[in-house]
């Protein structure tokens, strides 16, 4: 569509409310055409909505006729409903900006695709291939982009712009020049404790991993501030909308978040892009019922308990309540006392469809015995039927069951492996006899820790649900008697309508049948929808997870489609190794790794200080630079200065957020959080205040505590220490 300048044009809305430089430097001509465009995004989406409302009250008042028909309708109803939703939220404030091409075009992009009443594009979704310069155009590389326009939106108008420009001999009048400047300057805008929406100045090499395709495993691996956990939720919702292999899978994605202040953090970023069915959840709150689960405190416990060789132990203790019967079984019936031989029992087992877990498996045991059991009785003693019916019923067979076969408990199991010794030692095989031991003299507490969620997870995905089949059995009932009851119904309709030839036709048919009766019988138990599987996994804060948590992971994601998204330097248990070293070990191979080296969170004052702290323990670390230089330097200060820092610092910004990291007894206030390091991660604060980092602990671990706590800070940071204790950094 053309961009037709019409400044003196009183119906046409503006939409920029510039302010600082920009607005001194901008004359308001060249930004008609913008105008332009944006009143047009704003027109058509009124339209739009006003013709789906429209549609929606005709079709949901339609008195429908046939059944097909209803269904139909109520499918659209449906359909028109999600639109309207979508519309809802749909404006001119969802353009990004435009680039301008060496042809001549201007493509305008958003967070959704949008055309006029022609057809012709308004702004193209942000997804497209065709969107893709907008974001990726360079100067060494700028993919045929003359300029390119990104906006700040700040409620509802256009607060600021970035123009750069590729191709000067070709510029107009309308771009104003400030490459990098504006864009920095962005940066470094108060915090408000929810993660900010970037989309529009989204930078060339984290869009390149945005868009890469979603086989096998990625590791985007980058240093504090680099813009990993944004590269991982733009990817969610990139390859939901746009990659295939995530749509034939089922569509469904998993963010894995740390902790849940950073669930909490992010949680406006996949909304505002549209994508409001991503499950962002951390590991342990994937493990439901687990009765509010403990941290872990003692780090030794934690780490035998998160090894591949518990998660081992786990299945081989399924495996030993699933062994044959030593000697043939005598199950006595009405007509006959029949055998059951080993070997019998060996059969039956091999006849299991695979994959089950023990306690469906049962199930599907007792129904392959009962067939065998029932071919053995003579046709002339009973028929099929009722041999059948009357070895479901035995208690023999169900003795032997409960012997060979029992009903497992997931939770009672991981309880007993690690109080059993015998039991424990017979199924450990890969632990050492020390970690048995101090596993063995382990208090158990009522609770749960957080460490035993992985193992509980491994546990419930082999046994099941102890009352499975007790539920399995009441609904086979009640499907029974709904059918017959449904039969009488049909029976009856049928012999009191008119036009008997199309009802019957309808209500004969088996489909519509079975659906009436579904809906009768009692709900098949709801799913845990955290327990997958999903088409495509992303882990942020990856290099944190144990082996354990990695086979939580995997269970979840049978294609191995996976981001993994980390820093080696942030390892709270240190890392050494590459990752595709570390990810073997966990099961994951065929790794490539993608890199992102500037910090766009943290002023390189505050940057150069972390990474001295981090240096002195791994020289090697792979620490990022900071796009922003300038900055207010790292303060030292007593830690009994905390409260009047904290509260001048308060005084004097109305707006922006604060954390207390490692003060126990600190409590959080408004605008104030008080976190540990582990909780820390992943976050950011314009003020950070570390209190007392010689005690977050020695060695490697020490040195990532203090490292990560650092580089949550994108203004100002305050190292708060007695002023004998070796300086943090
Ligand atoms: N392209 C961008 N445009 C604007 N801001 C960005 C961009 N990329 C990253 N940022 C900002 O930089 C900060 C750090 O980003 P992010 O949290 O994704 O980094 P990270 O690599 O996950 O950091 P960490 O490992 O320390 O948690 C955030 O404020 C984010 O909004």
């Amino acid at each position: 569509m053309p961009d037709t300048p019409i400044a003196t044009d009183p119906f046409v809305q503006q939409f920029f409310a510039l302010s600082g430089a920009k607005a001194g430097l901008t004359n308001p001509a060249t930004l008609d055409a913008d105008n332009y465009r944006l009143h047009a995004i704003a027109q058509r989406t009124e339209q739009l909505r006003t013709q789906t409302r429209h549609r929606l009250i005709t079709r949901g008042t339609d008195r429908a006729g046939v059944l097909q028909q209803s269904l139909e309708r109520d499918v659209e109803v449906s359909a028109l409903g999600a639109r309207l939703a979508r519309l809802d939220h749909l404006g001119p404030q969802d353009c990004l900006g435009f680039m301008q091409t060496t042809t001549g075009e201007r493509l305008f992009i958003g967070r959704l695709g949008l055309s006029d009443e022609q057809g012709s594009p308004l702004m193209i979704d942000w997804r497209a291939p065709a969107a893709e310069p907008f974001f990726a155009a360079t100067h060494a590389n700028p993919q045929g982009l003359v300029m390119r326009r990104r906006y700040r939106w700040r409620k509802q108008m256009i607060a600021g712009y970035f123009d750069e420009v590729f191709d000067l001999e070709r510029l107009g009048e309308s771009t104003s020049l400030d490459d990098h400047s504006a864009f920095l300057a962005s940066l470094g805008e108060q915090r408000t404790g929810k993660m900010q929406d970037v989309l529009a100045t989204i930078q060339g090499d984290q869009d390149a991993i945005i868009r890469r395709p979603s086989a096998g495993a990625l590791v985007v691996d980058g240093g504090p501030g680099t813009g990993k956990t944004v590269v991982a939720l733009h990817r969610a919702a990139y390859l939901l909308h746009a990659d295939a292999r995530v749509k034939n899978r089922g569509g469904r994605v998993l963010v894995v978040s740390p902790h849940d202040s950073y669930t909490a953090y992010v949680s406006d970023i996949l909304p505002n892009l549209g994508e409001d069915e991503v499950l962002v959840s951390t590991l342990s709150n994937m493990v439901s019922n687990a009765g509010g689960a403990r941290v872990e405190t003692d780090s030794v416990i934690g780490r035998i308990k998160g090894t591949s060789a518990m998660v081992d132990a786990v299945e081989r203790a399924v495996r030993v309540f699933e062994q044959p019967p030593a000697q043939g079984l005598v199950i006595e019936t009405p007509w006959d006392e029949l055998m059951l031989s080993p070997d019998q029992w060996t059969a039956a087992v091999d006849c299991l469809e695979s994959g089950l877990d023990h306690n469906t498996a049962r199930s599907q045991l007792r129904e392959v015995l009962v067939e065998q059991l029932a071919a053995k009785v003579t046709s002339e003693d009973a028929s099929g039927s009722e041999s059948r019916h009357a070895l479901a019923a035995n208690d023999q067979l169900d003795a032997c069951l409960e012997e060979y076969w029992p009903v497992l408990d997931p939770e009672r199991l991981l309880r007993t492996l690690y109080s059993n010794a015998p039991l424990l030692r017979y199924c450990a095989r890969g632990l050492s006899l020390d970690d048995i031991d101090t596993l063995l003299q382990a208090e158990t507490g009522e609770t749960w820790t957080e460490s035993d969620l992985p193992l509980l997870d491994a546990a419930r995905a082999l046994v099941g649900n102890p009352h499975g089949e007790q539920i399995r059995v009441q609904r086979a009932a009640a499907l029974s008697s709904a059918r017959t009851l449904m039969r009488q119904v049909v029976d009856d309709l049928i012999a009191s309508a008119d036009d008997k030839e199309d009802l019957s036709s309808q209500l004969m048919n088996a489909d519509l049948q079975d659906q009436l009766v579904e809906q009768r019988a009692p709900e098949e138990p709801v799913g845990d929808v955290s327990a997958g599987p999903f088409s495509h996994v992303i882990v942020d804060e990856a290099q944190d997870l144990t082996d354990a948590q990695w086979a939580m992971v995997l269970r979840r994601c049978p294609s191995g489609s996976l981001t993994i998204v980390g820093d080696r330097a942030q390892a709270t248990a240190g890392f050494s190794g590459s990752w595709a070293g570390r990810l073997a070990r966990a099961g994951i191979r065929d790794v490539h790794v993608a890199a992102l080296n500037i910090n766009y969170r943290t002023t390189a004052q505050v940057m150069d200080a972390a990474a001295t702290a981090i240096r002195q323990q791994m020289p090697g670390a792979n620490v990022p630079v900071s796009v922003r230089t300038n900055g207010a330097p790292v303060r030292y200060a007593h830690p009994d200065e905390l409260e009047p820092i904290l509260n001048a610092w308060l005084q004097s910004h109305a707006e922006g957020v604060a954390a207390v990291i490692g003060h126990d007894a600190f409590t959080a206030r408004l605008r104030v959080a008080a976190l540990s390091p582990e909780q820390a991660k992943g976050l950011e604060f314009d003020l950070v205040l570390l209190y007392r980092p010689e005690r977050f602990g020695s060695g490697v671990e020490g040195a990532v505590r203090r490292y990560v706590s650092m580089t949550r800070a994108t203004a100002q940071l305050v190292v708060l220490q007695d002023p004998d204790a070796t300086r943090a950094s």
